[in-house]
């Protein structure tokens, strides 16, 4: 589409000294190129005169032939480098960009009418770029103008090729795309077989699979036999046509030098020319098939780029000190995957500062959705989330990213070493800090006893510490930043329940948000806010709770139905399911 190339040119014209650059080695080669054949022509025109081979005619033919060659090889590296700098820009870009997207975008749900669905961050390379068509078709018509003005007829003859070079390039290339497909084919059904191993082995279905791959595999070798039969006969039907256009040319020029119409010397650079467009024409049907292949994955990079979260980051709010107390006015929150199921509705309730809260609830009750709310990875749909009486959305991005910070159940860890890991994004600070947040998340015993202790390497999302060992790790980095609001989803339910109050205490947290199934964690919480299908339907203390004998206690009784049939019981806890405990 005409956009989508001006986007290209316009991307193009960041890199416009390179670009600049490219050009003008372009236009020396170009003239090189031309030069060559036309000085070649006079030299050997003056040789048959009785001239003879003077030192000024091999100059001559020798700068043309090391202008053409020179700033050939200069073009080629410009255009090389334009193409490394852009795909890197563009890299960037799209990077950055979906670091951006909204949570809704990475699980594949349309946010917006329009909006792209996959999460899939589109190919740089995919970049379809006009530039080399524009070089090799500019390069084409300028030398086959200059046949033509040598010599007019014999340069329509020679010119009948190229319908030929075109029909051939375009069967060639429909049958090896047949033959691509067939290998994908065989592939994925590979993929396919590797992926459900365990299936596979379940129901001993392993010569079966064998039979399938063997079939895949005899269908893509009569494929090949037939792609090539094919491939051969169009490849002699081409050549003798052009053997025959060769032949024509070679008796039309013979015509015209005896005639006296052209000299010897305008026959060879007609046919160094005739050389060179063949050599354009063939870089011109390449790049074009190439331009086209690469036009829908280029449309999508563009469509890509025009996305924009729906997110407000543009608040400014940075106050030198935060009390970490957080309220939640009357939120309500519906996911836009499943408009139909309010999940949050109407939620009021306080995280006071200096205190350990406790969110409860039956699984899906809504609790990891207001943490979300907390931690701005989504926005009420109404209402408000406040901490220390200012609406989220005033704070200053990355000031309430440092301020209130969430630990998972199983967080993720980067690839990098644990001091990396821990000390994410603040390098600078004390080593006495890392060790004093280390000691408190209760990772320090099993650090030290690491062969490489600080600076072993946590492999690929962490693979290679134990479950317990990266929330130690993820407890040690959120303490580190001495968070205004530490929230900890289920990330507190294998460990030391008594560690909320002693961050408390020890000031390495302000106010903690807990959120856990586990009654030990919850009876040492200093107040309880218990969620039922969305909503809040008691909040006090464990004590007040349990004497209340309500839906708390229920609760922890376990079995409870008052959510109704469809309502699981505290006991069908994740990490129980997902055997992560
Ligand atoms: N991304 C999503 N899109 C649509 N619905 C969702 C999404 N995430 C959660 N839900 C739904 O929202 C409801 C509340 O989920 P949430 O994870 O907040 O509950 P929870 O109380 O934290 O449960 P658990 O104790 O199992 O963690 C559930 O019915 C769930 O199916």
């Amino acid at each position: 589409a005409p956009g989508t190339i001006r986007r290209a040119l316009a991307l193009t014209w960041e890199e416009r000294n390179v670009l600049g650059a490219a050009f003008f080695c372009l236009v020396l080669a170009a003239i090189g190129e031309t030069s060559g054949p036309y000085v070649t022509g006079k030299v050997l025109d003056a040789i048959g005169g009785g001239d003879g081979l003077t030192a000024g005619a091999i100059g001559m033919v020798a700068a043309a032939g090391a202008t053409s060659v020179l700033f050939s090889g200069c073009r080629g590296g410009f255009f090389m480098l334009l193409k490394a700098r852009l795909h890197q820009s563009l890299s960037l870009r799209l990077f950055s960009h979906l670091v951006h997207q909204d949570l809704d975008f990475f699980q594949g749900v349309p946010a917006g009418n329009g909006a792209w669905p996959s999460p899939r961050l589109p190919d740089p390379s995919h970049l379809s770029h006009p530039i080399p068509l524009f070089r090799s078709l500019g390069m084409a018509l300028v030398v086959g103008t200059f046949m033509v003005g040598l010599a007019p007829g014999l340069a329509l003859l020679a010119l009948l090729e190229l319908p030929l070079v075109i029909a051939t390039h375009r069967i060639q290339t429909s049958l090896q795309q047949s033959m691509l497909e067939a290998s994908a084919r065989t592939a994925s059904g590979v993929q396919e077989s590797v992926a459900a191993i365990e299936t596979i082995r379940i129901f001993s279905a392993e010569e079966e699979e064998e039979k399938q791959h063997s079939w895949n595999l005899a269908k893509q070798l009569r494929l090949k036999e037939r792609i090539e039969l094919e491939l051969a006969f169009f490849t002699l039907v081409h050549r003798v046509l052009q053997l025959a256009i060769r032949v024509l040319v070679l008796f039309r020029s013979h015509q015209l030098l005896r005639d006296g119409y052209i000299t010897p010397g305008v026959l060879v650079t007609f046919l160094l020319y005739q050389d060179t467009v063949g050599r354009h024409v063939q870089v011109l049907l390449y790049g074009f098939n190439q331009f086209l292949t690469n036009a829908a994955a280029g449309q999508k990079i563009w469509e890509y780029l025009d996305r924009k979260p729906t997110g407000d980051v543009r608040g400014t709010w940075e106050p030198p000190e935060l009390q970490g107390h957080v309220t939640f006015q009357k939120v309500s929150f519906t996911y836009p995957g499943n408009p139909e199921h309010p999940v949050l509705k109407d939620v009021t309730f306080e995280v006071r500062s200096g205190e350990v809260t406790a969110l409860v609830g039956h699984n899906g009750s809504g609790k990891s959705t207001a943490v979300a709310l907390l931690e701005r990875l989504r926005d009420p749909g109404s209402g408000k989330v406040l901490l220390d009486g200012i609406p989220l959305p005033e704070y200053e991005h990355q000031y309430l990213h440092r301020k209130v910070v969430l630990v998972e159940q199983d967080p993720v860890l980067f690839s990098g070493t644990i001091r990396e890991n821990i000390a994410l994004g603040l390098e600078h600070c004390k080593e006495s800090e890392l060790q004093e947040a280390a000691t408190a998340a209760g990772a320090m015993d099993f650090i030290q006893g690491l062969e490489q202790d600080w600076d072993t390497e946590v492999g690929e999302h962490g693979g290679r510490l134990a479950a317990g060992e990266r929330r130690c790790v993820a407890l040690a980095r959120a303490l580190l930043r001495r968070p205004a609001v530490l929230i900890l989803d289920e990330a507190l339910d294998d460990g030391d329940e008594g560690a909320a109050q002693r961050w408390l205490r020890t000031g390495l947290a302000q106010t903690v948000l807990v959120v856990s199934h586990r009654p030990r964690v919850l009876d040492v919480a200093d107040r309880l806010v218990v969620l039922e299908r969305g909503a809040v339907v008691e909040t006090g203390t464990p004590e007040e709770l349990r004497e209340r004998c309500g839906a708390y206690s229920r609760l922890l009784l376990g079995g409870d139905r008052t959510g109704g049939p469809e309502a699981p019981s505290m006991g069908s806890e994740k990490g129980a399911a997902s055997g992560r405990e």
